[in-house]
């Protein structure tokens, strides 16, 4: 499932060093020559395809970016150091256009590509470049050039990580309003959710992941029933299912491990493939389990359903253990990051065809 990350940062480039304007001063030398260096380069902000990030949500946090300015000439034929540049990690995929005028500056496509995204103001002239014959005691010298300043719109399509599965009111848009940037409709009746919602999950900085909530499933769902099992696919590309059970039904005759079994079932007729992903148990509600009786609920209801894999506790709710899941659930996909093949590099891509993106020496 497709899904769009935005972010809007603006950058400034450093401003160039002045020139300056000096004269030699030396012992029983009565008209020293005049030897005003150049200001330094302001420094450059560059954007960096990195393959280990995956979205943009830590542009959403610190917006804006600023390269250090140039150094001003100085006397004795001294040249300004040029202004520390600045790069941004974006993930590979990340459209980079200006947001004033909507022109697309670039698209990031393979890991390591590095495009320049607000250049640099270039160093003052310092009079030493302006002595001639006929002038041999310049006053002349050049300010520096302001650097470019832009504010820019990032925006990138990207994939779901991990996608959660289970019955209506089962609590999913609840988890992932809880736990990302994402605000589905939340309510007490089944089939709240009608389209799959997409939430950017963010544990620390430049460590997210991205989580798919989609339409409750029920039994019957292969057949059309409910909203049917189209939704499903939109799992397929996921590393990862959370399986969301509702482990304290308000109605005592529904019964939470054949609620599970049935979801795995209508799992199995739509795709055995989906079927045999790796899926963790995620019991919700634990609010509403009598304290007493929570730990023998658990136990049950996992043992009843012989389930093998990573059992969780939740309460999308009161959000107790949604950090410590999602910490799992990060982990997990960033080691599965790890160990993919990198994303293969698209041959259409020419960087001398699109306007600013021609890398210059830094
Ligand atoms: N007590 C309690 N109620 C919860 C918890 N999680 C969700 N709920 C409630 O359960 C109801 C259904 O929650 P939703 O998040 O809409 O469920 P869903 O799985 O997205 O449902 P569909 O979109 O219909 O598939 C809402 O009234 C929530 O407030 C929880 O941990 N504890
Ligand atoms: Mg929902």
């Amino acid at each position: 499932m497709k899904f769009v990350d935005e972010a809007w940062i603006d950058v400034a480039a450093g401003d160039g060093g002045n020139g300056c304007a000096s004269f030699r001063h030396e012992k029983f030398k009565e008209f020293g020559g005049p030897d005003g260096g150049d200001g330094g380069r302001g420094g450059h902000v560059w954007a960096l395809a990195d393959e280990n990030l995956n979205t943009l949500v830590d542009y959403r946090y610190t917006r804006r970016f600023e390269a250090q300015r140039g150094e001003h000439g100085r006397g004795s034929d001294q040249y300004g150091a040029k202004g520390q540049d600045v790069v941004l990690r974006m993930p590979v995929g990340t459209v980079i256009s200006d947001a004033d005028t909507g022109e697309v500056l670039c698209e990031l496509l393979h890991p390591g590509q590095k495009v320049l995204i607000a250049r640099g103001g270039e160093g003052g002239r310092g009079n030493l470049h302006f002595k001639s014959s006929t002038n041999r005691a310049p006053r002349q010298k050049t300010p520096g050039q302001p650097g470019e300043r832009r504010r820019l719109k990032l925006e990138l399509k990207l994939l779901a990580d991990v996608g959660l599965l289970g019955m209506p009111n089962a609590g999913k848009s609840t988890l992932i309003a809880a736990v990302s940037n994402a605000r589905p409709k939340i309510a007490d009746y089944p089939f709240t959710t009608l389209h799959p919602n997409l939430g950017v999950v963010r544990v620390g900085p430049e460590k997210s992941f991205v989580i798919a909530d989609v339409p409750g499933l029920i039994e019957g769902a292969a057949e059309g029933a409910g909203l049917g099992h189209q939704f499903l696919r939109h799992l397929q590309r996921t590393r990862l299912l959370l399986h969301i059970v509702d482990a304290a039904p308000f109605d005592d005759s529904v019964d939470p491990v054949a609620q599970a079994r049935a979801i795995v079932a209508e799992l199995k007729k739509y795709d055995p493939a989906l079927a045999a992903k790796p899926r963790w148990l995620v019991l919700n509600k634990v609010d509403m389990l009598p304290p007493e009786q929570r730990a023998q609920r658990v136990r049950d209801i996992v043992r009843r359903l012989r389930f093998k894999g990573p059992v969780f506790e939740i309460s999308a709710l009161t959000r107790e253990g949604c950090e410590r899941l999602m910490q799992q659930v990060y982990e997990y996909v960033a080691r599965e990051r790890a160990a993919a093949a990198p994303a293969p590099v698209d041959p259409r891509f020419d960087p001398a065809a699109l306007p600013g993106t021609a890398p210059t020496a830094g």
